[in-house]
């Protein structure tokens, strides 16, 4: 099987800040107004106009670290640490991202005469030469088939998905789920999906009938064989035979869900994901495979294709906002005929052969159930070079995690994530190093004791993050844009480029304060922009009382102990600051 080696990702390119039209800040600041109000109770708005540079010693702010002990905390690989570009920071857009690159190293083989196209990934950073298998089957289901399931799972609620937060992100899920535990077992009382309700169940379980004729076959005859043949070591033992136990359609589209975080789906064993609709004609974008959260690559699938992958492949969606529209069909299988979990087997297995993908999985799985265990997990899984697991230490020494064996340790902390930042460009670690920096408890690169650098320095590294498209990062660069911090180091101050952050994250908070401000600014009134985003916020859940829970369950995807809210500094000379969300 061919190892490819995923390239780093590009970097963007500087885009010209200032636009030839833009009307001048002091009209802006009038469209802005009702939005600061509403954020920014506290704002004078005659404060903005008499604001000097925020230029100021930050001496008194920052803590003087303590002196560096020898070897600290966790072995960590020994490399070195990537500056930031300080002149280039603050220039960023949404549309210097580009679409993400399509995964291409695939090695064509055929199964039982079907066509097969078989990829793998690399665990970025990490020591051994572990990686992720992955398989892609062209057309496995028919057009027929596809036609059958998206017309039945339309009909049901009049295309009603679900909007329970998503377990990944936090957001509404917008999946319906067609075979669950909870739905065999009948444990559907008290959730939020709308088989909570007896109407809604009944209604269900019609589509979920008729559904079942068009799966059964796809499963029973291709993608079920298939994967016991193809993964023989995870499928196939005997008594231990892969089967599909979660079934579920998930949607992509314009007004609700675009994307969904990096994960691995550690309650199966192996997943299989057949697309509804039709990657460049459909929709642009799609699911896709990385190496690392800074390392995606897209894999185009068609109508009916599929992609089968093992559960340490770090995978999500990215669907590129441009009026697509895509659905999926999502297959979990385990590797028990009566769908029992053995998921801590697999991943013990590989944490003795001494992978770090394995070591973390199992830490989250946590089957001691001590924290020391938990963490002396994550600590191999860091030594041995994974980058999200250095953030989860790091988050633990910011006492962010709850630790009782990890003191709080903030220079233990900035070295982790500058680690995580070395070995993979580790956008939770610029995010939460850029947090530091803003709390005065990271050391500013090259000592400069400047305020104007510090908050540079900080949106330089929110940048890198927004690179890999992390929606907290991409937030608060949408809030520091609007806010007007880039006068403190003489930049042009560029409120639209702050909305565009705000709704390239794709969070509920961001589509509302970015919907606000296009209701507010009156050149954005005619198109009803405004309204949508307001209207898509509250789809994805902004208001719902569910949401700030599930943020802090799962912070920018996958993990708490992150806030959404940055320490942004209040300006010398008035109470200027971001409002909380
Ligand atoms: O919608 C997709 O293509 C994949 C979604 C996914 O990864 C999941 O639900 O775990
Ligand atoms: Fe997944």
């Amino acid at each position: 099987m061919a190892k490819p080696s995923m390239a780093k990702p590009k970097s963007a390119s500087k885009p010209p800040n200032a636009r030839a039209d833009e009307p001048p800040y002091a009209v802006l600041l009038l469209g802005l107004l009702p939005l600061i109000a509403l954020l920014v109770p506290s704002l004078r708005p005659a404060s903005f106009s008499s604001l000097p540079s925020i230029v100021t010693s930050i001496e008194s702010l920052i803590p003087k670290p303590p002196p560096r002990r020898g070897v600290v905390g966790t072995p960590l690989p020994d490399v070195p640490f990537l500056p930031i570009d300080l002149e280039a920071a603050g220039s960023l857009s949404p549309a210097d991202l580009g679409p993400l690159p399509v995964y291409a190293d695939y090695d064509n083989s055929s199964w039982w005469g079907h066509p097969v196209s078989r990829g793998s990934v690399p665990h970025l950073g990490t020591k051994g030469g572990h990686e992720s298998d992955f398989a892609v089957l062209p057309g496995i289901v028919t057009a027929a088939e596809v036609d059958a399931i998206l017309r039945i799972a339309n009909a049901t609620f009049g295309g009603e998905f679900d909007a329970d937060p998503d377990s990944v992100d936090g957001m509404a899920s917008h999946e319906i789920f067609l075979d669950s535990d909870e739905l065999r077992e009948g444990r559907t009382a008290g959730s939020l999906k709308g088989d909570a309700t007896p109407g809604g169940r009944a209604e269900r379980e019609a589509m979920r009938r008729q559904l079942k004729e068009v799966t059964d076959p796809i499963l029973s005859s291709r993608l079920t064989p298939f994967i016991r043949e193809s993964f023989p070591d995870l499928c196939a033992s005997p008594g231990r035979l892969c089967t599909p136990c979660y079934s579920l359609v998930r949607r992509y589209r314009p007004g609700e869900r675009l994307s969904h975080q990096p994960h691995r789906d550690a309650h199966a064993r192996v997943t299989a994901v057949v697309s509804l609709s039709v990657h460049g004609v459909d929709y642009r974008g799609g699911i896709y495979v990385a190496a690392a959260r800074s390392d995606k690559r897209v894999a185009a699938l068609g109508r009916g294709d599929a992609i089968v992958h093992s559960s340490d492949l770090l995978h999500g969606v990215s669907v590129e906002d441009d009026g697509g529209e895509r659905w999926s069909w999502i297959l979990w299988f385990r590797d028990s005929e009566t769908c029992e979990d053995h998921s801590d087997e697999w991943f013990q297995r590989g944490a003795e052969e001494g992978g770090a993908v394995a070591l973390a999985m199992l830490a989250e799985r946590n089957p001691e159930g001590t924290e020391e265990s938990m963490i002396e997990l994550h600590k191999r899984a860091a030594s041995g070079g994974l980058g999200s697991s250095m953030v989860k230490l790091a988050r633990a020494h910011l006492k962010a995690l709850p630790s009782r064996t990890l003191k709080a340790d903030p220079d233990e902390a900035e070295r982790l994530y500058r680690t995580a930042i070395a070995v993979a460009q580790e956008p939770d670690a610029y995010f939460g190093l850029a947090q530091m920096l803003l709390q005065g408890v990271a050391k500013p690169q090259g000592g400069s004791t400047k305020m104007a650098d510090l908050l540079r320095e900080a949106v330089g590294m929110l940048e890198e993050a927004a690179k890999a498209r992390h929606p907290y990062a991409m937030f608060n660069l949408g809030i520091m844009h609007v806010y007007g911090y880039p006068r403190a180091w003489g930049q042009k101050v560029d409120t639209d480029l702050g909305a565009a952050w705000l709704e390239a994250s794709g969070l509920p908070e961001g589509l509302f304060v970015a919907g606000n401000y296009h209701v507010a600014n009156p050149r954005g009134r005619k198109d009803g922009k405004g309204e949508r985003l307001l209207a898509r916020a509250k789809a994805m859940g902004y208001g719902a009382g569910w949401r700030s829970g599930a943020r802090d369950r799962t912070g920018s995807g996958g993990a708490g102990g992150v806030d959404l809210n940055m320490a942004w500094p209040e300006f010398p000379d008035s109470k200027i600051r971001p409002d909380q969300f």
